[in-house]
């Protein structure tokens, strides 16, 4: 479980002074950069969450700040009960955490090195570790290259192995930041369906990272979105298209041309905020409906009603442009 409670953080920026070069220090004034403001929000345990926000809207702060890196200027962080900031060792013995964009392993050791140096970090037993290892290369498939120097593996093979030495000790949290950046769009399925693995069957919980809305919608139950410091949306990812009221779109085929001119004068008439008939295409009704007030089941015996239908298809509003319109506002 993750628990963050009001978590502010503050940095104080110096601002040069209108003296040029060194002098500049002189006559300079601080400024406070609020990074995060009062962000709370409990994470139960078996989870997966992404976290999304523009840049600098102060992820990055904030992942520091659960995982024990950057000590809080107000509020408080438990992982599984433990303090980071109190108890370090414990702390890391609950977290792995993987940065996509830097890699904890050594350059120059086969991977299979760095996990003996990782393993002996974390003062796990070599027969602990071994075995451990071999259960990582069993879900992460890690053998055709754990005696390859890390710098020659591709950057798929290379996220494989930070997130197996991420899950060396057994942390029963696990926190991602960009963990598909760079990668070709098989790497990233690859690494999408074993993250889903790891959540399944190893029950970690997940909190995620990333700009890629694809991981987000492909991986997540909840997201919470993070905007100028302050969380502005911590929910279902459905929840946040209604939110900003992007409505899904139907499409109903009728088995006539007259049915469907039909209903749309019928809705037409109807005036109802909730269901919008938008026009006919052949024997097609196109309505948009606020999935957040209708279901799609109660729309459709709404549609049955007016004609025979043989086909009805939903589309809901696209989730990436959902988001930009939250980052927006
Ligand atoms: N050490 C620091 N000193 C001063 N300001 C900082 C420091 N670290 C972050 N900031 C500022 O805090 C704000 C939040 O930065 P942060 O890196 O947390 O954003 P982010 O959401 O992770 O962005 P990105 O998606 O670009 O990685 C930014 O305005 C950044 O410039």
């Amino acid at each position: 479980m993750i628990e963050a409670a009001h978590l502010h953080k503050s940095f104080k920026l110096r601002k040069p002074g209108p003296r040029k070069g060194l002098r500049s220090l002189l006559g300079g004034s601080t400024v406070v950069k609020e990074a995060v403001r009062d962000v709370s929000f409990t994470i139960a345990s078996g989870e997966f969450t992404g976290f999304i926000g523009p840049n600098g809207a102060g992820k990055s702060t904030t992942i520091k700040m659960l995982s024990g890196i950057l000590h809080p200027s107000s509020g408080s962080v438990r992982l599984s009960g433990i303090d980071p900031h109190r108890r370090r060792v414990d702390a890391a013995r609950t977290l792995g955490v993987l940065f996509g964009q830097r890699t904890q392993l050594w350059w120059d050791l086969p991977l299979r090195d760095s996990f003996e140096v990782l393993g002996a970090m974390y003062r796990m037993e070599a027969k602990r570790r071994k075995t451990r290892v071999d259960e990582l290369d069993g879900l992460l498939r890690l053998s055709t290259f754990l005696d390859t120097p890390v710098r020659k593996l591709s950057l798929g093979q290379r996220m494989r192995g930070d997130l197996a030495a991420a899950l060396l000790h057994e942390p029963p949290i696990l926190i991602l930041d960009e963990p598909t950046i760079g990668l070709d769009v098989s790497a990233k399925r690859d690494i999408r369906s074993l993250l889903r693995g790891i959540n399944r069957e190893l029950g970690t919980t997940i909190l995620l990272t990333t700009h890629d809305m694809d991981d987000i919608e492909q991986l997540c139950g909840r997201v919470l979105v993070l905007t100028d410091g302050a969380l502005s949306y911590d929910g279902p990812i459905g929840g946040l298209r209604s939110r900003i009221g992007m409505p899904a779109s139907i499409e109903a085929t009728y088995r006539t041309l007259e049915q469907a001119q039909s209903a749309r004068q019928k809705l037409s008439q109807l005036e109802s905020g909730s269901l919008v008939a938008i026009g006919v295409q052949e024997r097609t009704l196109i309505v948009q409906c606020s999935l957040e007030q209708r279901s799609f089941m109660d729309v459709l015996r709404q549609l049955e009603a007016y004609g025979e239908l043989e086909d009805a298809r939903m589309h809901e509003a696209d989730f990436e442009e959902a988001v930009q319109r939250l980052y927006a506002d």
